[in-house]
């Protein structure tokens, strides 16, 4: 059973059919099941972001639904389409985007304070995730004083202290050194395994996608293809790295 549809994305930037205008979605469809840890490859200018955006609701399609947990999120709108997206998604980016004035445990809980959550709720789930990821002692610090590595593990347990159904990262390993990156797509593993969270990742570097299940890659808004993982990390690595050949090669830029 799906836990996202995507049927028919259709996205054009401008007016349709104009000279600036761009189609950047030409009719995608995508389904994802509760559980699937999914990381989205493609060219610059393929589309990912733009896929992204609407499969989280930031942003409508010019045509197309998208349906998460049977509720048609392109068609929400205004604080309908804010408290959906607070309580069913939980969103990862490049560059944490954590609140400097608080601490790494009023990040985290921040949004469970919007949902008006008791404190005593707050507490036990700050404890909860925080030692899930390993940043227990950190609790108390702000995110001046982590590490980036740090700083993204308190940016994966503030999308996931409302209990979503999906997580969304959008090149969460972008700013972070190699051990720092296994770290968080380690984290990423535990969301799926132990918390049967969905993950949907876009990336551009095959060894985060590498810990996903599923690779799809995106061509000129289109899905040019996907793969399954089937053995392990490392060969599904290998896989990714052969199967981004078929694009032509060096002359795409990942
Ligand atoms: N706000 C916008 N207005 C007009 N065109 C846009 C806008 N955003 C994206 N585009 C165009 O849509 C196409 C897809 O862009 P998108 O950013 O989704 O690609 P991407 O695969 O995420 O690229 P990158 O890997 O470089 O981030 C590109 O041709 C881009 O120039």
């Amino acid at each position: 059973m799906p836990i996202l549809e995507a049927g028919n994305i259709v996205k054009v930037y401008g007016e349709s059919g104009q000279e600036h205008s761009t189609t950047a979605l030409k009719g995608l469809d995508l389904s994802i099941n509760k559980g699937d840890f999914i990381a989205i490859m493609g060219p610059s200018g393929s589309g990912k972001s733009t896929l992204l955006n609407i499969l989280s609701g930031m942003d409508q399609p010019t045509s197309g639904v998208v349906t998460i947990k049977d509720e048609k999120i392109s068609e929400l709108k205004g604080d309908d389409l804010a408290l959906f997206r607070r309580r069913e998604l939980g969103f990862i980016f490049q560059d944490f985007n954590l609140l400097d004035s608080l601490t790494v445990k009023e990040n985290i809980i921040l949004p469970m304070v919007l949902e008006g959550k008791s404190a005593d709720e707050m507490d036990k789930r700050a404890v909860y995730l925080s030692g899930l990821f390993g940043i227990e002692s950190i609790l108390n610090q702000y995110p001046y004083q982590i590490s980036g590595g740090q700083q993204q593990r308190t940016a994966v347990s503030r999308a996931l202290v409302n209990e979503p159904g999906i997580i969304l990262a959008d090149e969460p390993t972008g700013n972070l050194d190699s051990s720092s990156s296994a770290a968080i797509m380690e984290c990423f593993e535990k969301v799926v395994e132990e918390l049967s969270t969905t993950v949907i990742l876009v990336t551009h570097d095959v060894f985060a996608a590498s810990y996903s299940q599923r690779v799809v890659f995106l061509q000129d808004g289109a899905i040019h293809s996907s793969i399954q993982k089937q053995g392990s990390r490392e060969s599904f690595l290998k896989q990714i790295i052969d199967h981004q050949r078929t694009f032509g090669g060096a002359s795409h830029v990942f």
